[in-house]
């Protein structure tokens, strides 16, 4: 048994400076992903100019704290918080999928889809599993010397340091005490739901999204940035980023304010950045085009762990969910 790395085609990220990645389908879970430093020109205009929204969901954001605005604070439980946006043209260029490309744009916050306990048992799998503790924690707290790891969920690639291992290749069969059959079946819950609430908010059909990589799990706590694939925190747009994607979804996985320090999530809007706060079981999404121009707060304190989830109209970019064959 050996867990799938499907390679989808496509998805190649772009990298800062407009360079390509490294080995496409290998090493798409590098911590430069994350970052797009000299994000697009005029994208901070175009991402704010166009924000038009008002509050489509039933409860009011969090409110303002220090000039940003707190969409969600990590204190309370969101029910359904929707801000629409204008679309910017980034959808325009290329193809057009009926049902999927985004007509409707904005971001979202919901704690209901996903339980605490859910997210809790996402980031015990992913830090280590009873079975094969000793062996799996040292490995991983080699890893996590560094300031952001990031686990590649398809590829298995995890960056350490300057460096990537393959983890599922590393591991081989003997992946399967370290990741069960069952976290891998609730990750591909997890992502059907997030799926399906993307779909319901945005009035697409989840039928005509498909998962897209990078799909991956973060882990960033507050130590000196080693290598450039520490730098998490410029601002990026994903669509640029990643290529493929069309929707962003983040699950978090750790709590803001309890379990780290910084490491809020950031929309930056002209004269008005709205602010995430991370909670466990929270999913943030959006759509992933210049009007959501974005970045993470570097971290001040304590360990913070989301995973990425994004998902393509482009069914040639779509990649299976990973499971253990
Ligand atoms: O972890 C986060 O809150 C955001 C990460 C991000 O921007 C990305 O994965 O592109
Ligand atoms: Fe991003």
């Amino acid at each position: 048994m050996a867990a799938q790395r499907r390679a989808g085609p496509g998805g190649e990220r772009r990298r800062p400076g407009g360079g390509k990645g490294r080995a496409p389908g290998t090493a798409t879970a590098t911590g430069r992903g994350w970052a797009l430093r000299g994000a697009a020109p005029g994208a901070a205009l175009l991402g704010s100019a166009v924000l038009v929204g008002g509050l489509l969901g039933w409860s009011l954001p969090g409110g303002r704290q220090g000039g940003a605005e707190v969409l969600a604070r990590g204190s309370e439980a969101v029910r359904d918080r929707f801000v629409e946006v204008a679309c910017s043209g980034d959808y325009g260029a290329g193809r057009r999928f009926e049902g999927c490309t985004p007509r409707k744009c904005g971001r979202g916050v919901t704690d209901t889809v996903i339980t605490r306990e859910e997210a809790e048992r996402i980031r015990r799998s992913m830090i280590y599993n009873d079975k094969t503790f000793s062996r799996f924690f040292l490995f991983f707290n080699f890893c996590f010397l560094s300031q952001a790891s990031i686990l590649d969920l398809h590829s298995g690639a995890l960056s350490l340091g300057k460096h990537f291992v393959n983890l599922y290749r590393y591991f081989g069969d003997k992946i399967q005490d370290i990741f069960t059959e069952e976290d891998f079946a609730l990750y591909r819950d997890v992502r059907r739901r997030i799926q399906e609430k993307i779909a319901q908010v945005f009035g697409i059909s989840s039928s005509a999204m498909y998962l897209t990589k990078p799909t991956f799990f973060s882990r960033i706590n507050s130590s000196e940035a080693k290598t450039t694939h520490d730098e998490y925190w410029h601002p990026h747009i994903d669509k640029v980023t990643y290529g493929s994607f069309d929707y962003t979804s983040l699950l978090y996985l750790s709590d803001y304010a309890e379990d780290f320090g910084g490491g809020r999530f950031v929309f930056m809007d002209e004269g008005s950045n709205k602010t995430i706060e991370p909670r466990a079981g929270r999913v943030s999404f959006f759509t992933s085009g210049s009007e959501n121009l974005h970045r993470v707060e570097k971290v001040r304190w304590g360990t913070r762990y989301a995973i990425t989830i994004s998902f393509t109209c482009n069914p040639d970019h779509g990649i299976g969910d990973p499971v253990l064959t």
